[in-house]
């Protein structure tokens, strides 16, 4: 048994353990566990026994070889059920295998190609508010980038994957349903946290009709506690929802069984692409790859609206936080955003969509133009966008229930509390394991001394195409460990690497629970960051406030990243990611 004890007996608390650490503590504290333990540390918890892990090998089994034995936790895919219905993060089995057979092929390259047109005018339509509320004069503007950084991310959603026609950036209110989508926010359900365990009792031993006479019951105003305005708050919030996405989906399926006549002026816009009114989305080619499909691999209408609100939601903080990191870094480190901007600049002249300047034409922003191909291969955008994926993975912990006991060898060896070394690692059937998405994508050994610094540039430094998009590994993973690739390639250390989809990093995670919206995702955050520094400048706060006070971004970490002002300047609490910004000018891309 090889406990660990970090600052002495008393972080071991008798009833909790040290586990709440991990989501409670912070990043320091979690890859000191790791870099002082190794990939494979026993913690305690309520539960028992918990294994943090982030060692190689022993990922790649619970997540590829021996994945029928590591589940998602009973209560994260009975809170999914009741809160979104049929969709991917509420189903296993072979109910969740042939939802990933239909939805894989829907999720590829060329489909991303198609769906590129509606990001690119939501980014259009970011920079140019960020740019009206600048001065003329070209100084700078204290501007919160995280409202608005949330607000695209979920436009995004709404209008490439639910094609439905949210206008969140511009509009000062949203509508009910889009409204709904927004708040059904992690921070929510993470305030519900003492109620999920009851859940998967409740549905597993009630029918649908007990356990919404339960649910009404328990929601009923008359319970005045601040937790139960909560449980009030996210019944609402699941209703609005449900409402609103079963009407997009009507609306959206008899659309897919009627095919419109276009009109000749829309056929025009249509031909025209960019501003075409009517754009294909993620539903549009769901419904018709799931009309194309044999009746026995067909879903159903309700897990397809499942999927809708899935996609919103694992979708939205996830890229909110990775956009917002990325754009906090890019004002922390001028040389590289100076870089960046001249990448991209290079690369529109070179392609004849800029004659001179980077401004705003009356026609919208070059940009607009670059291609899917043209967007995804610059070479340096990629190496900000995976270096930041790597360093602050949106998602720092997931957790699985280990259905059998099985021993998990350990690519590198950990030491017992006895002080014996020993090279695999006995779980017990019921208790859980940690996969620790930020230890694992910064293994020193794996990643290199400097692994937890943010150096874009290292991912120019690997031979030619080997950390190019389009090398990342199929979401269903074929045996990547045993595929011995040649060094010195990054993430890889004698033929061994993460068992991740994207780039031997874990951010998205690996085998047939991985992130089916990467491509999706990297599309999105390229697009989004090429625009506003191709257009804007930003800086960290520089100017004190009237009490003589200058703002410090603090990113918290707990289940997830969370930018705060640190206190005095703010508050430490409440979310925001305030910078500098100013429009270009000529010196900005000079590096
Ligand atoms: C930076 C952005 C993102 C990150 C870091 C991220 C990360 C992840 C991770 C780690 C998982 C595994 C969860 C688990 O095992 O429980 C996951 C699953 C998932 N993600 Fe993402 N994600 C991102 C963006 C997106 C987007 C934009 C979409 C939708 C288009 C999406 C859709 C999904 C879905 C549906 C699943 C569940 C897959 C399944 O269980 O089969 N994600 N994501």
């Amino acid at each position: 048994k090889y406990n660990i004890d970090l600052d002495g007996p008393k972080e071991v608390h008798w009833l909790t353990g040290n586990v709440r650490k991990v989501f409670e503590g912070g990043l320091d504290y979690c890859m000191k566990i790791a870099e002082q333990y190794g990939g494979a540390v026993k913690l305690q918890s309520l539960y028992g026994e918990v294994v943090y892990l982030s060692d190689p090998l022993a990922l790649y089994h619970v997540i590829m070889k021996d994945q029928h034995f590591f589940e998602e936790p009973d209560v994260f895919i009975m809170n999914n059920k009741m809160m979104f219905g049929d969709g991917l993060i509420a189903t296993i089995g072979e109910q969740h295998r042939k939802q990933r057979k239909l939805l894989n092929p829907v999720f590829s390259t060329s489909n991303m190609r198609e769906l590129l047109p509606t990001l690119q005018s939501i980014a259009h339509k970011l920079t140019s508010i960020v740019a009206s509320k600048l001065p003329d004069d070209g100084s700078y503007k204290e501007i919160d980038m995280l409202p608005l950084l949330s607000r695209t991310a979920l436009d995004g959603v709404c209008q490439a994957i639910l094609g439905y026609p949210s206008n969140t950036l511009e509009s000062a209110e949203n509508d009910e349903y889009t409204e709904a989508l927004r708040k059904m926010s992690s921070p929510l359900i993470s305030k519900l946290i003492y109620f999920r365990p009851i859940v998967p009792v409740v549905m597993r031993n009630f029918s649908s009709y007990w356990t919404t006479k339960l649910v009404e019951l328990v929601t009923m105003p008359w319970i005045p506690t601040e937790r139960m305005k909560d449980v009030r708050e996210m019944r609402r919030i699941i209703e609005l929802m449900d409402n609103g996405s079963k009407k997009a989906f009507a609306e959206k399926k008899a659309a897919s069984e009627t095919p419109a006549t276009l009109s000749p002026t829309a056929m025009q816009s249509e031909v025209d692409g960019l501003y075409s009114g009517r754009r294909k989305d993620m539903m549009d080619i769901m419904l018709k790859a799931n009309s194309a499909s044999s009746s026995s691999e067909q879903l159903t209408d309700g897990e397809l609206l499942g999927q809708m609100n899935v996609m919103v939601f694992a979708g939205l903080d996830t890229t909110t936080s990775a956009l917002s990191r990325c754009v906090y870094l890019l004002a922390k480190n001028p040389l590289a955003q100076a870089r960046l901007r001249s990448e991209i600049r290079d690369a529109l002249k070179r392609l004849s969509l800029l004659q001179d300047g980077s401004s705003f034409s009356e026609h919208g922003s070059p940009l607009l133009h670059l291609s899917y191909d043209e967007l995804i291969n610059l070479p340096f955008l990629d190496g900000v966008v995976r270096e930041t994926l790597r360093l602050y993975p949106s998602l720092p912990h997931m957790v699985r229930n280990v259905l059998k006991a099985t021993t998990l060898p350990l690519q590198f060896p950990v030491r017992s509390s006895s002080g014996a070394e020993i090279s695999s690692i006995a779980v017990h059937e019921k208790s859980f394991v940690i996969i620790s998405i930020l230890a694992a994508n910064r293994n020193r050994t794996m990643w290199g001394d400097d692994a937890n610094e943010w150096k874009p540039e290292r991912w120019l430094s690997s031979p030619e195409g080997t950390n190019r998009p389009g090398t990342d590994v199929p979401s269903d993973g074929a045996e990547v460990l045993s595929t011995k690739l040649p060094a010195p390639i990054l993430g890889v250390k004698d033929g061994i690497r993460y068992p991740g989809v994207y780039s031997n990093m874990m951010t998205f995670l690996g085998g047939s629970r991985s992130c089916i919206g990467f491509k999706f995702a990297e599309m999105e955050i390229k697009q989004i960051i090429a625009a506003l520094v191709l257009h804007l400048h930003f800086v960290l706060p520089t100017d004190p406030d009237a009490n003589g006070y200058i703002k410090e971004i603090q990113w918290k970490m707990k289940a997830f990243h969370t930018p705060v002002v640190k206190p005095p300047a703010g508050d430490g609490e409440s979310p925001a990611v305030p910078l500098n910004v100013r429009l270009v000018q000529e010196e900005d891309f000079k590096w």
